[in-house]
C-alpha cells in the first residue's frame, strides 16, 4: 500500500472570533497557506502509478481556485476560516473524484500551524 501527496499553496485573507487576540483576529488579515493531499493506493502495474501526478494536480486545482486570493469569510459551506475547517472543505471538494482520499493537511508554515483531516469516517 503507498501514499502519494500532493501540495498546493493559497494565499488568502479572512477574520476570526475567538477568546483571545480577539481584536487583531477580528480585523481583515492574510495568511499563506499550503495544502497537503494524500491519497492511499496500489500503483497500476502497467503505469506504476497510484495516480499520475499531473492527474492529481488538475484534480486540486478546482479546490485552490476556491481559496486562492479570496476572502475566506465569503467562502460558501467553509464557516469560520480555521485550519480544520479549511482542511474538511478541501476534503469535501475532493471526496467525490479523488479515489483513495486519506487526508487533507492545511498549514500555515511561517507561524508553524497545521492540521491534518483524515475524513468523517477515520
Ligand atoms: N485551532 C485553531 N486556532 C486558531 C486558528 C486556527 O486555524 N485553528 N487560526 C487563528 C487565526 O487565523 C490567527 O490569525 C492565527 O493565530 P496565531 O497563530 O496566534 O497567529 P497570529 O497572527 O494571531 O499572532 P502571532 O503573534 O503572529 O502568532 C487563531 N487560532
Ligand atoms: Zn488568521
Amino acid at each position: 500500500m503507498f501514499e502519494l501527496t500532493k501540495h498546493f499553496k493559497f494565499d488568502a485573507a479572512h477574520t476570526l472570533e475567538r477568546c483571545i487576540d480577539a481584536e487583531p483576529s477580528r480585523r481583515i488579515h492574510g495568511h499563506s497557506y499550503r495544502a497537503a493531499v494524500t491519497v492511499r493506493g496500489r500503483p497500476d502495474p502497467v503505469s506504476g502509478m497510484v495516480i499520475d501526478l499531473g492527474l492529481f494536480e488538475r484534480l486540486l486545482a478546482e479546490a485552490r481556485d476556491g481559496l486562492d486570493h479570496r476572502f475566506l469569510d465569503e467562502v460558501q459551506d467553509l464557516g469560520p476560516a480555521t485550519l480544520e475547517n479549511l482542511s474538511v472543505w478541501i476534503w469535501k471538494k475532493l471526496a467525490d473524484h479523488c479515489p483513495g482520499l486519506s487526508k487533507v493537511g492545511v498549514y500555515r508554515d511561517s507561524e508553524g500551524d497545521g492540521c491534518v483531516y483524515f475524513g468523517p469516517d477515520a
